[in-house]
């Protein structure tokens, strides 16, 4: 697949056609791009807005139509010059265009006038999508009832917020319930509109392009980049390829340690989409991980999604402190080596003794463990109660991570021997 992003080139990256781009390479969707301004900024403020000459825009457009065969075009900071230009493209390709209205960046910097919001609402008019949040919404009809202009019926008009509302005809056709995660990302925006269009050259229809774009989304906020001055969108796509492929690694590198920390109750590792609704979104052995009688180990089950739901609540709860944390392994607990992992790793702890009644342990304890810690630590163990064996558990981003942990317990466990 190829779409075309036509917009502001930001030098940090974080927002305009490098977040497109970014956005677009992550999903596998290869993208051109077109630049419009040049625009100097980071997290603190915009220094300026170069625009590009027309010459130079019509140049690039004409270099990209001859290379590319585009169907699908997303525009982010646009000029009255590349707008003319892009009209004129449109007609002649039949061009599907989202655009991202950006008429400000979120430090307040104006990329649009009044004279460039009158072409804009030509624009729309030939689109098949626009973005704009609410602030660009009220803005835009205001423009257009102050200056008796007409917007297209059967425009798509996807108003973002942290719930986004898809309208047609002046009606909700649906609304993608969201929620807040705790970060101002710089670019967000733009890689929301890249990603409904790149899911969109994939064949996915208007509503299942947003909803999954909005995964996305969230899952580059949670994977931002952090810097001197805040967070930059991260493009970070987490399928459920991703999650099985991670664990089926993560047990081939098990397999390739001495590990024998298994408790009696075997142990198991698990994984989650970001995010996790339910155990559903959880992927696990549907088995577990044994000790034979050579002192090794089975890895018994496959991995699937559903599988476990004991180390799911665990992950469940976790990511609830953090949405980073997205896997967990059990292992066996050992005073000993407990006290020494205190010096390699952060560690949190409940006691079963405390326990309330009628509640699931692992999601109680787990929470509390990560209350008492102001997050969620590298471990997280309980000495266990009547009948239930003491536990030590590994909590990571992935189950590569986890395992990766697990290697480092097992050598200060074996220098302990
Ligand atoms: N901190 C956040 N937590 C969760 N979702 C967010 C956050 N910031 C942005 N989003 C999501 O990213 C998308 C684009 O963000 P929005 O702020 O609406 O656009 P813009 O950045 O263009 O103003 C929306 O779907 C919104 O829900
Ligand atoms: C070149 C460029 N394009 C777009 C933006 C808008 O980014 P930001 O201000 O972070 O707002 P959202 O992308 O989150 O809507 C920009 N600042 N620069």
């Amino acid at each position: 697949m190829v779409i075309l992003a036509i917009g502001g080139y930001d030098p940090t990256g974080g927002a305009g056609i490098s977040a497109d781009m970014k956005t677009a390479h992550t999903l596998n969707v290869y993208c051109p791009t077109i630049t419009t301004s040049i625009i100097p900024q980071n997290n603190k403020m915009v220094y300026e807005k170069f625009d590009l000459s027309e010459n130079n825009i019509k140049n690039q457009f004409k270099a990209v139509f001859e290379e590319f065969d585009i169907e699908y075009v997303k525009t982010g900071v646009l000029t009255t010059t590349a707008i003319n230009v892009l009209l004129k493209y449109i007609d002649k390709y039949e061009l599907k265009v989202i655009c991202d209205p950006v008429l400000a960046s979120t430090t307040k910097f104006p990329f649009a006038n009044k004279e460039l919001l009158a072409e804009y609402i030509k624009l729309f008019n030939k689109s098949f999508l626009i973005t704009p949040n609410r602030q660009e919404y009220n803005e835009i009809i205001n423009f257009t009832k102050n200056n008796k202009l007409k917007i297209k019926d059967d425009l798509n008009i996807l108003i973002t917020g942290i719930n986004d509302i898809l309208l047609k005809n002046s009606k909700i056709i649906k609304t993608f319930k969201g929620f807040r995660i705790n970060r101002e990302v710089h670019g967000t925006g733009c890689v929301y509109s890249t990603a409904i269009t790149a899911f969109l050259s994939k064949g996915r229809n208007l509503e299942e392009a947003i909803k999954e774009a909005k995964k996305f989304t969230l899952s580059s906020i949670i994977y931002s980049k952090k810097s001197k001055l805040g967070y930059n969108s991260n493009p970070t796509y987490i399928s459920k390829e991703t999650v099985i492929k991670n664990l089926n690694y993560a047990l081939y590198l098990l397999k390739h340690m001495n590990f024998n920390l298994i408790p009696e109750v075997g142990s198991n590792i698990a994984e989650s989409l970001p995010i996790p609704k339910d155990f559903r979104d959880v992927a696990g052995l549907t088995g577990r991980i044994i000790k034979n009688k050579l002192g090794g180990f089975y890895i018994v089950g496959d991995v699937e999604f559903g599988a476990s739901e004991h180390i799911a609540k665990i992950i469940l709860s976790a990511s609830k402190f953090n949405p980073e944390i997205r896997s967990c392994m059990n292992i066996k607990y050992d005073e000993e080596l407990i006290k020494i992992l205190q010096d390699k790793f952060t560690v949190s702890s409940f006691d079963r003794k405390d326990e309330p009644p009628d509640v699931s342990t692992m999601e109680w304890g787990t929470t509390l463990a990560c209350e008492k810690f102001g997050g969620v630590p590298d471990l997280i163990y309980d000495k266990g109660g009547e009948g239930k064996e003491p536990m030590i558990r590994v909590l990571g981003r992935d189950a590569v991570e986890v395992i990766k942990k697990v290697e480092v317990i097992q050598k200060i466990y074996n220098s302990l021997r």
